[in-house]
C-alpha cells in the first residue's frame, strides 16, 4: 500500500500569501501565550493590555470561516494543516515544529518548548511530549507514503522534559498490511527523555473510497 497526498506549496497557489499574512499574527500571538505565563508587570499594565486584546479579537471575530481549516481544505482536495496544534503556522499554541523528511520515513524536527508547555516545575507536560511525539510518528509514515490515524501510543518516559531546545526524531519500524508501525524519541540536553511506538492505520472507509485492498 502506497499512498500520496497533494502537498500543500504544490496543489495551493496562494499559499505563500496567506502564510505571510497570518503567520506574524500567530507568532505575536505565541509571544502573548508566553507573557500570559511569565509578565510580571503591574495590575494596571495587565487590565490596559487586556483592553488591547479585547479589541484585537473584536477585529478578528468581523469574519468567521463556516469551518475548519482542515475541513474547508479537505473538502476542496488539498491540506493546509495551519491549525494543528504541533505544526499549524496560524496556530499560537504550536510551538510550532517544522519537520523535515525524507521517503524512507525518517523525520526529524528542532523546535522550542517554553513556559506555556511546563507541566512539573521546569519540565514539559507529559501531554506535550505525547502530542508532539504522535504528530512526528504520523509525518514518518506519512511521509513513506504510508498515512493513516494512530491506533494505539505507548509511551515510555525515560526522564523529564527540560522547557527549552527540543529535537524530536521518528521512523518507520516495519508495516504489516494495513499497518503500520513507527518508533519516536524526544530529545533534550541530556539526551532522550520518551520514547514512543505508533501504530498507523488508513481508515478501512478510506481504504474503500480509495479502492485498497486490506492486508495489501
Ligand atoms: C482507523 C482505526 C484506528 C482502525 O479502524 P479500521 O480501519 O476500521 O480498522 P479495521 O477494523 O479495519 O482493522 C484493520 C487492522 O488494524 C487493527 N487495528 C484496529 N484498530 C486498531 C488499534 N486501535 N490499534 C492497533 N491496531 C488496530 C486490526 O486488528 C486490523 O489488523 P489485522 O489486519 O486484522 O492484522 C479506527 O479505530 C479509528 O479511526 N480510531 C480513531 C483514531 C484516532 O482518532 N486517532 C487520533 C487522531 S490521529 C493523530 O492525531 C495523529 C496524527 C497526526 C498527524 C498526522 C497523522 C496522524
Amino acid at each position: 500500500m502506497t499512498v500520496h497526498f497533494p502537498e500543500d506549496a504544490a496543489s495551493d497557489p496562494g499559499a505563500a500569501e496567506d502564510a505571510a499574512t497570518w503567520r506574524p499574527l500567530a507568532e505575536a500571538a505565541r509571544e502573548l501565550v508566553d507573557l500570559c505565563v511569565m509578565s510580571d508587570v503591574d495590575a494596571e499594565e495587565v487590565r490596559a493590555a487586556q483592553a488591547d486584546i479585547e479589541a484585537a479579537v473584536a477585529r478578528l471575530r468581523k469574519v468567521r470561516r463556516a469551518q475548519t481549516m482542515g475541513m474547508e481544505y479537505l473538502a476542496a482536495g488539498r491540506r493546509r494543516p495551519w491549525g494543528n496544534p504541533v505544526i499549524g503556522l496560524r496556530n499560537p499554541i504550536a510551538p510550532p515544529l517544522v519537520v523535515h523528511s525524507d521517503p524512507s520515513g525518517r523525520v526529524e524536527s528542532d523546535f522550542h518548548c517554553g513556559a506555556a508547555y511546563e507541566g512539573p516545575p521546569g519540565l514539559v507536560h507529559g501531554g506535550m511530549v505525547a502530542l508532539i511525539l504522535d504528530q512526528i510518528l504520523g509525518h514518518a509514515v506519512g511521509a513513506a507514503g504510508r498515512p493513516g490515524m494512530t491506533g494505539t501510543l505507548t509511551l515510555v518516559y525515560r526522564r523529564g522534559t527540560p522547557l527549552g531546545d527540543l529535537r524530536a526524531e521518528a521512523w518507520v519500524d516495519r508495516e504489516d498490511g494495513v499497518k503500520t508501525w513507527a518508533k519516536a524519541r524526544m530529545i533534550g540536553p541530556q539526551g532522550v527523555t520518551c520514547e514512543a511506538e505508533g501504530v498507523f492505520i488508513l481508515p478501512r472507509a478510506v481504504r474503500e473510497r480509495l479502492g485498497l485492498p486490506d492486508g495489501n
